[in-house]
């Protein structure tokens, strides 16, 4: 695909090299033409080229004619609209499949925006330089699939407009048709499912995260990444509420269950509050449940919602089965404490951050007609006391899971999965094997060495004071040597402890509702 040049020819005599692809060929053309010119031939020669822009006019308006005609009468197309679900399976397939093996010559560079692997190889390496993405252009392709030729055309102009977005990852996002020789849909019908099929494998692999995109007036979601699977058992809380948890996630999916919920005319839903002091793992158990289950996950900040009535259209628009992530959920107005709070307390509303978006509208959006059937509603909050009761009874609220401070049975399993030796990363933690210190070649006593250290770590973690994520900071800081990790952790844990991290040293903000 790509071209070869030549780097050591500068810009004056790179067009007289003969080695460039056909200028050899064409500088012969010239000089033999140029040698027996005369000026006839010149006059007939300047003719031609002035009506050529003519001719190729008209031959385009030819071509397009021919081309309704033949899309009216001989093909059967399919318009899959730009911000469809179904736009992004199909868009890739085509890449992949069509696209990529076929030699493109032109392409759009951008800077990369998110971290890649490459871009966390470079940050290893202390490069500063972004890596960048080629994505090509087409307008129109052809290919042939299972026996059948279809055509793929979408919207150049509005591709060229979204690369403007930087969020705009080169895949979807505009409009496009497939078309196919005969009368019948049936062949396109059949390549989306391919698609949707190709999509569904790979995503297996990975959870797919939606978020509010404020270009659709009301609400609606874009897909913010794709987030390789988190394991549940990297997610540390208690053991038992996890599979309590697990049970009964997997017995509200049964179909079974959805057929019994169906029978008695009872709303089919689900909801759970995860409840916790920040950095205990509530996102991060809402991710690992996504991709535990296969489902993707719609996630909602209340603090950003601007009204009742966009938190309504955005749940008119989650699809059936999925998680929503309803974040922080204790920033909803109690329409009822919110004139009587402002009266008895002016500033109460600068000490938390508040929605504009009220619990009736959230309520109403959890049980009214805009409720999805089969979807999971997950709500977090640091503040489970300040929650209203309606918002968390039976019905809205089927479960509550409190993710608390670390343990130490907890704090020996961060500490395994931490020193854990990676063999696809290169960048990897090391293993004990990596530590000239404790260089042991047996993999029986590597394991029993890691557990020795494991269990003396987790003897100096003070029970049920730190969070989980203060202790993956520190092994951020110590992934080197799990013997390091051990000798640092009393230190490092007295440092955590005495010092001050009340709620006092962190910015309010404002929400203009004064
Ligand atoms: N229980 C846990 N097990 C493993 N890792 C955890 C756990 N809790 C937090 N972490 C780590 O700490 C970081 C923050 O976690 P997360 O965002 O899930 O916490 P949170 O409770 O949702 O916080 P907040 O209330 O501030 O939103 C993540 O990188 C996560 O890997």
């Amino acid at each position: 695909m790509a071209r070869p040049f030549h780097v050591g020819i500068g810009p004056a005599h790179w067009l007289l090299d003969p080695s460039v692809y056909g200028v050899g060929f064409m500088r012969e053309v010239v000089g033999r033409w140029a040698s027996d010119l005369d000026i006839t031939r010149l006059g007939s020669l300047i003719a031609c080229v002035s009506a050529a822009p003519a001719v190729w006019r008209f031959l385009r308006g030819a071509w397009h004619d021919v081309y309704g005609w033949i899309r009216q009468f001989f093909l059967a197309s399919v318009t899959v609209p730009a911000k469809d679900p179904l736009n992004t399976p199909v868009h890739v397939w085509v890449l992949d499949n069509v696209i990529k093996t076929r030699s493109i010559r032109s392409f759009t560079a951008r800077t990369k925006a998110r971290a890649g692997a490459a871009a966390d190889k470079a940050a290893h390496l202390k490069k500063s330089r972004r890596e960048v993405d080629y994505v090509p252009h087409f307008e129109t392709t052809w290919f042939w699939h299972s026996g059948s030729l279809f055509v793929f055309t979408r919207s150049l102009a509005r591709f060229k407009s979204l690369m403007m977005d930087p969020g705009y990852d080169g895949i979807s996002g505009e409009e496009f048709t497939i078309s196919c020789l005969g009368w019948s849909t049936e062949p396109i019908r059949r390549l989306i499912q391919t698609c949707q099929e190709d999509a569904d494998n790979q995503a297996q692999y990975f959870v797919l995260i939606y978020t509010p995109d404020s270009s659709y007036y009301g609400g609606g979601w874009k897909l913010k990444m794709r987030k390789p699977i988190r394991r549940l058992d990297t997610v540390h809380f208690d053991d038992g509420v996890k599979q309590d948890l697990l049970a009964d996630i997997r017995k509200y999916l049964d179909p079974k269950t959805k057929r019994w919920y169906q029978t008695r005319n009872m709303p089919y839903r689900r909801g759970y509050l995860f409840h916790g002091p920040p950095g205990t793992g509530k996102s991060s158990l809402c991710a690992a449940l996504a991709g535990e289950f296969g489902l993707d996950l719609y996630e909602l900040k209340i603090p950003s919602i601007k009204t009742d009535e966009n938190l309504e259209s955005m749940f008119m628009t989650i699809p059936p089965q999925c998680i929503v992530l309803l974040e922080d959920i204790d920033a909803i107005w109690a329409d009822r404490d919110v004139n009587a709070e402002k009266v008895t307390n002016p500033t109460a509303n600068k000490r938390h951050i508040r929605s504009s978006c009220t619990l009736s509208g959230l309520l109403n959006v959890l049980d009214g007609v805009g409720s999805q059937e089969g979807r999971i509603v997950i709500m977090t909050t640091n503040k489970p006391e300040q929650l209203d009761s309606a918002l968390v009874r039976p019905g809205r609220v089927d479960m509550k899971v409190h993710l608390g401070y670390i343990n130490r049975t907890s704090a020996e399993q961060m500490f395994l999965r931490m020193f854990a030796p990676d063999l696809d990363n290169p960048f990897a933690a090391p293993s004990p094997d990596n530590d000239e210190s404790v260089l042991e070649k047996d993999p029986q006593r590597d394991a029993e060495l890691m557990g020795r250290l494991a269990s003396q770590f987790s003897m100096q973690i003070p029970e049920e004071a730190l969070t989980p994520s203060q202790l993956q900071g520190f092994f951020q800081l110590n992934l080197d040597s799990p013997i390091d990790a051990v000798s640092k952790i009393s230190g490092w844990v007295e440092k955590q402890m005495s010092s001050s991290s009340s709620d006092d040293d962190v910015e309010i903000v404002d929400d203009g509702k004064s």
